[in-house]
């Protein structure tokens, strides 16, 4: 296939890339995180760039947002040498990055946020609130950001606060704007808000560069893709003529018919003991008379859209929430909700949705991360024996193909795709007789997540139990039956066998009329079997 970035179209009439990087290398310590990469992104383009965790994406993108100087390379934007390393206000003319994590102030509003550190004329003049809100009202209307300026920013949700940080970047002057995974946090209707917006700003002109694990979303959204691998450019070429294999391949560097997605376990017996039973959990404002069991042997995937409550539902039978009303008993012994050594007791792992704020101590190193459940093991009468936790952590390594240079890395160290899988080493440490995995394959590329999701699956064919909380079609695949939530309330089940569209449309409230969407759990079980899924 053609790589069309070896020879960049250049001449009379040919605007200059947006940005353009050539011959970037880049170490940390003996990593070679980026070796001489490159990427060309056109005016108006909207360009992927895609590779397994790892593969060096982040590291170029701390690049062209002038994070970070790479050790050698060149970067240009529109056709103009980059700014001099520091100069923030001449980088943020000319690109932005919308991260997954959002980098806009909580306790501000929105309008302090858009204006942050530019809200008066000079330093002596008092900043005016009044002129500042409605600036920012224009700003806003400007780029179809339906949000309240005076709100709180930690009031908005992920959706909003990516549109605010889109509309700063382009008060700024950017018309070039990096988001770096910005649809892991969101579900299918804001992925559609998103993309529409995106849409909308490239036929103004503004082109992106389009980070994500997603590979459907690469085809919805892009007109070019460029392949890293092992920190080196592989390929650029118009996703139009790159199939969904080819571009598999380019990542992984195998054969993508190696790669398929665990699913084909026989599940549990339906007369296995019940392991997990919630019965009438209610949260207010959240859920309410929520009741679903997993047995030994099974794999249950809890699926809902944001708001409606499947993700608060796991966390609370981890102990991290306190119900109302219900009973959450494992193996038979009663949960206390709200208490997480409760939870820890009775046998309940946790991954957590939010492996920044939940999951990991990042100055520790993979090690003490993986083992900090598990300390109890790693020594005698409450010790921790270095060499014991190293080995521990070394297996691990290897079992869930953890990319680091060595069991004592700090976990910061590691690619985002990786610390995910540290954070997911780290319940399965405990050998957990339930394990509650929300999101568990977020962040983690096309052949790591098949290699995690079979780990889950292996849990359950111990004779475990593992719930799966997520909306990923890919997640929910390897479970043997799905319970679907709408706005806090159980509406839908489905055995093997489910179709997509079926799925997804009960997920969105939108049943098609094929799945009754009773509010009542008790009634709204339904099966189909007539399908592969
Ligand atoms: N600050 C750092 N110190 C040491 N190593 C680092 C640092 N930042 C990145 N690396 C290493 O550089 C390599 C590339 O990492 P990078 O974060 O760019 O990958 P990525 O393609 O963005 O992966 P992911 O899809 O998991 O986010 C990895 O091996 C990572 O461990």
């Amino acid at each position: 296939m053609a790589d069309t970035a070896t020879a960049p179209a250049t001449g009379p009439g040919t605007p200059a890339p947006v940005a353009e990087a050539t011959g970037i290398s880049k170490r940390f310590g003996a990593t070679v995180a980026l070796r001489d990469a490159r990427i060309s992104v056109a005016p108006g383009e909207s360009h992927a760039l895609v590779g397994r965790n790892g593969a060096g994406k982040s590291t170029l993108v701390s690049m062209l947002t002038g994070l970070q100087q790479p050790d050698s390379g060149t970067l240009r934007f529109s056709g103009e040498p980059a700014p001099a390393y520091g100069d923030i206000g001449a980088w943020r003319s000319r690109v932005a990055c919308v991260y997954q994590r959002s980098t806009i102030i909580g306790d501000l509003t929105v309008a302090e946020n858009l204006f942050l550190n530019r809200q008066s004329a000079g330093t002596v003049q008092p900043i005016r609130w009044k002129q500042l809100r409605r600036r920012a009202e224009e700003l806003l209307g400007e780029y179809g950001v339906g949000v309240d300026p005076s709100a709180r920013a930690k009031d908005l949700t992920v959706e909003q606060r990516q549109f605010v940080e889109i509309a700063r970047a382009l008060s700024f002057g950017a018309r070039f704007i990096i988001l770096d995974e910005p649809t892991a946090k969101l579900d299918a209707r804001g992925i559609n808000r998103l993309f529409d917006k995106l849409r909308h700003l490239q036929r103004q002109g503004v082109a992106f560069l389009f980070i994500s694990h997603h590979l459907q979303e690469v085809y919805d959204l892009c007109t070019t893709v460029t392949v890293y691998r092992d920190a080196a450019h592989i390929l650029t070429a118009p996703v139009a003529e790159l199939g969904h294999q080819a571009l598999v391949e380019a990542m992984t560097g195998e054969s993508a018919s190696t790669i398929t997605v665990a699913g084909g376990s026989p599940g549990a017996r339906k007369d296995a003991p019940e392991l997990l039973a919630v019965d009438g959990l209610t949260l207010p404002g959240v859920c309410e008379g929520i009741s679903l069991s997993v047995r030994s042997g099974e794999v249950v995937g809890l699926a809902g859209a944001t708001a409606s409550g499947n993700v608060q539902v796991g966390e609370t039978i981890a102990g991290l929430h306190r119900a109302k009303e219900g009973r959450i008993t494992v193996g038979g012994r009663t949960v206390r909700t709200g208490s997480v050594p409760s939870a820890l007791t009775v046998g309940v792992g946790l991954v957590p949705e939010d492996r920044h704020l939940q999951g990991l101590v990042n100055n520790r190193s993979v090690a003490e991360n993986a083992t900090l459940t598990v300390t109890y093991q790693l020594g005698p009468f409450g010790t921790v024996l270095p060499a014991r936790t190293k080995a521990f952590a070394g297996r691990m390594i290897r079992d869930l193909d953890i990319k680091a240079p060595g069991a004592s890395t700090p976990v910061s160290a590691l690619s985002g795709g990786n610390q995910q899988k540290v954070v997911v080493a780290r319940a399965l440490a405990t050998d957990p007789q339930v394990l509650v995995a929300i999101r568990p394959t977020n962040g983690v590329d096309v052949k790591s997540k098949e290699f995690l999701l079979s780990r889950i699956r292996q849990v359950a064919d111990g004779g475990k139990a593992a719930l799966i909380v997520s909306d990923e079609l890919d997640d929910l695949k390897i479970c043997d039956r799905v319970v679907v939530m709408f706005q806090g309330r159980v509406v839908a089940e489905f055995d093997r066998g489910w179709k997509d569209e079926v799925v997804v449309a009960v997920i969105e409230g939108v049943s098609g009329g094929t799945v009754p969407a009773s509010a009542s759990p008790a009634s709204a079980s339904t099966g189909t079997d007539e399908h592969g899924g």
